[in-house]
This record gives C-alpha cells, sequence and structure tokens, in this order.
C-alpha cells in the first residue's frame, strides 16, 4: 500500500497472508469459515505449491493471540485466469480444516449483485505490500481509502485503453495506490468486498494507471458451486 497508514491491530479480522516457505506473497481474505479469495496470478511463481494462509495476524513476524498459520487443502484458480491477461483473476484456496473465528478472525461478505459501485464511491484496501517506490516490504498490515473510478474513464486510451471488461472495477491511483504484494486482497465499499487486488505486474501510484480490480459479483455462483463441490 503506497501512502496509506498502518492499520489498526486486527480491525480487517478478514485479511489472510498467502505465504510461502514464510515469506508473504499475496493478500487474501477470508469469505467463509475454511476458504480463502484470493487472485489467481499469485500461484504463478509458486511451482505447483501450495500456499499456507495467515490469519488474524496483523504484525507478519511478532506473536499475537489469535494469529494462526493454516494448511491450505486444495488451490483452485478461475478456469479463465491466465498469465496473458487481468482476466477471471481469482482463486479460492480451500484451508486444510475450518478458521477458528474470534476477534481478530472473521469472515467478510462478498457482494453478489451484479450492479457497478458507483464512481467517487470512497472504499478501503489494505495489504502487506511495498508501502514505497524503493520496495520496502512492511511487517504491519497498511489500509488506503480510494475513490472508484468509472469504466469509461478507466478505458480511456490513456489511462488502461479498453482493457477494463464489466468483471473489473478500478480506483483512481494518484500517489495512494495498492502495489505489488497487496494483490488478492479486498477493496471494501461499505462493509462489503465488491472487489478482489488485480495480481498482473502494474506500476504503483502513477495516476494514469488506476488500480484494477476483479469485481467479485459476476463470480458469485462460480465460487459458491466451488464450495460447494470441494467436500465443504
Ligand atoms: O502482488 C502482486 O501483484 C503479485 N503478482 C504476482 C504474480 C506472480 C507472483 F509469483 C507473485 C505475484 C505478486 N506478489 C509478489 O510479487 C510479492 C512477493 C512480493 C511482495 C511484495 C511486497 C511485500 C511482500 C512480498
Amino acid at each position: 500500500i503506497l501512502r496509506g497508514s498502518v492499520a489498526r491491530p486486527h480491525l480487517k479480522p478478514y485479511m489472510a497472508s498467502l505465504q510461502l516457505d514464510g515469506q508473504h506473497v499475496c493478500g487474501g481474505f477470508l469469505i467463509a469459515e475454511q476458504w480463502v479469495l484470493s487472485a489467481a496470478h499469485c500461484t504463478e511463481e509458486t511451482d505447483g505449491k501450495l500456499f499456507q494462509v495467515l490469519l488474524g495476524a496483523h504484525s507478519l513476524t511478532e506473536p499475537e493471540p489469535h494469529k494462526r498459520l493454516y494448511q491450505v487443502r486444495a488451490q483452485f484458480p478461475h478456469p479463465g485466469s491466465n498469465i496473458h491477461n487481468n482476466k477471471d483473476d481469482l482463486l479460492l484456496l480451500q484451508l486444510e480444516e475450518k478458521a477458528e473465528l474470534n476477534a481478530d478472525v472473521r469472515v467478510l461478505p462478498f457482494q453478489r449483485e451484479d450492479r457497478d459501485v458507483a464512481a467517487d464511491t470512497v472504499c478501503e484496501v489494505a495489504g502487506w505490500g511495498t508501502i514505497d517506490h524503493s520496495g520496502t516490504r512492511p511487517d504491519k498490515l497498511h489500509q488506503v481509502e480510494r475513490p472508484v473510478i468509472s469504466r469509461d474513464v478507466c478505458n480511456h486510451r490513456t489511462r488502461h485503453d479498453g482493457t477494463i471488461t464489466q468483471n473489473m472495477m478500478c480506483t483512481d491511483s494518484r500517489r495512494k495506490d495498492t502495489c505489488k504484494g497487496d494483490s488478492g486482497g479486498p477493496l471494501v465499499c461499505d462493509g462489503v468486498a465488491e472487489g478482489v487486488v488485480t495480481a498482473g505486474s502494474r506500476v504503483c501510484g502513477n495516476y494514469k494507471k488506476p488500480a484494477i480490480y476483479t469485481r467479485i459479483a459476476p463470480y458469485a455462483a462460480w465460487i459458491d458451486g466451488v464450495m460447494a463441490s470441494a467436500d465443504g
């Protein structure tokens, strides 16, 4: 998160850190007791290894009362996701067991009504991604508020030039922005997850390249289907 602030500890109890060998790779969030939603691109350099999911954390390194690392039983990248674009950039992770819910570990509801969030709506995004242009990685969760921008503005030829589909949405990236390592985290508007930070490589903090999110509502049926089919 660029030019945000350290989050209030454990006030975003749905946040997950997807880790490999103890290293944060991407964000994610708890959508059900045994399920985390993230971004499919985050699995690109894992050569088939499964993530581990850290829940209940504020600091990535310090001991905290409800912090716990969960094993992943299975990972389900959306079948339409691919390395060439940001389409269908969603990843469902089934935890090895149901997460123990408590003050620091809680499910975040996601939007099921497929309607665009109005432009200028101020939403919030959090993550353990880079916090400055030299790529400093934070130990604590950061957050930032960002206004939604319309798909038309985001698709302008000087911005993302028509690549933003109906299943994507954008927020203003002037100075304050998401950045590498924040991908997979939720864009939260009025307490509901509306989008997932896309994990395609993208410049951060440049107003000409707004942040891109996968809208969740269009994928509600896919999410429900995967959760229902995997012994759950
Ligand atoms: O965050 C992203 O946008 C993104 N997209 C990807 C695609 C493939 C892929 F193998 C990884 C990623 C990845 N995450 C990262 O590189 C994470 C490792 C870097 C990082 C940044 C800040 C703080 C901690 C760790």
